[in-house]
């Protein structure tokens, strides 16, 4: 085994992540997190709300520091943001006013490419995407199936060896929602990014996912770690009727349902 087989791209080990909140208090949003990525693999994550999903990513990303433990990508310890992690968010990233093509060229230019290489590959990236034709098109004269392929382009691009995606597409209707995810399945198979997958859907984390991590309420601890080994190419609409989806699904649920009940619990005792 080589050193980069033996390394994993993501590893959080014992990280514990305190926040101070505006009274001056401490709050603990993780408490001793044990993640491992393997190359390749697609993870998906998932707990109730406020467990910490996004602030796991946030120390992934480098965007936040553990408070303790250690976050390593390829075994080196996060220290800022770094140009092998590609992000997806709710929320578009794209430049409102750029066109198409200049958004998604926007990453290799940052980085230093010639002008014609960014869009030459831009082109070509929409195209992957299914937009050609839309290279001077503006984001606002786009869906928002249209505009998160461009997100996906955006992103991709810069074929990041690791990509971050907190709920990406949850602000889309269901319909695109699932076309959205046999897409980005599709263009994850071309360049084989590590991924963590952030969702509060269930039925999405078992369908794209080759490992779902069932979060605690928080401080959010890792409670179950269920591998999905359903095959792939994987289309997300029809896999959910395969019994061992089904069956998964009743699994994974059992683990998660108690922390969706306390979380909920909590928070209807807190606005009594
Ligand atoms: N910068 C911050 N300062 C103080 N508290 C924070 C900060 N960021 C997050 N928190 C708290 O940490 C906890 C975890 O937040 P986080 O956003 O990671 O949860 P989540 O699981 O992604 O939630 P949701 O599912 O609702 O998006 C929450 O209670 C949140 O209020």
């Amino acid at each position: 085994m080589t050193q980069s087989e033996a390394t994993p791209p993501i590893e959080l080990r014992g990280v514990t992540k305190r926040f101070r909140t505006p009274d001056g208090s401490t709050y603990t949003a993780l408490r001793d997190i044990d993640l491992t990525v393997a190359p390749g693999e697609f993870c998906a994550v998932v707990g109730p709300t406020g467990c910490g999903k996004s602030t796991t990513l946030s120390l992934i990303s480098g965007l936040e520091e553990a408070s303790t433990g250690t976050v390593t990508i390829d075994g080196r310890p996060v220290g800022g943001i770094d140009r092998r992690v590609g992000f997806m968010f709710q929320q578009d990233a794209v430049f409102p006013w750029k066109s198409v093509l200049t958004n998604v060229a926007a990453g290799p230019l940052f980085r230093g490419a010639a002008r014609r290489e960014a869009i030459d590959r831009s082109r070509d990236w929409l195209r992957r995407v299914g937009l050609s034709g839309f290279e001077g098109h503006y984001p606002h004269q786009l869906s928002g199936g249209m505009r998160k392929r461009v997100a996906l382009a955006q992103t991709l691009i810069n074929e990041p060896r690791i990509l971050l995606m907190d709920e990406p597409f949850s602000a889309l209707d269901v319909q695109t929602r699932q076309i959205m995810s046999d897409e980005l399945l599709d263009l994850w198979e071309l360049t084989r990014p590590s991924v963590v997958f952030v969702t509060h859907d269930l039925e999405e984390a078992i369908a794209l996912a080759d490992k779902v991590v069932v979060l605690t309420v928080g401080p959010g601890r890792v409670k179950d770690v269920f591998p999905i080994d359903l095959p792939r190419p994987r289309r997300v609409q029809e896999i959910k009727f395969e019994p061992r989806f089904v069956a998964l699904y009743e699994r994974i649920w059992n683990s998660l349902r108690d922390e969706v009940q306390a979380a909920y619990t909590r928070t209807a005792g807190e606005a009594a």
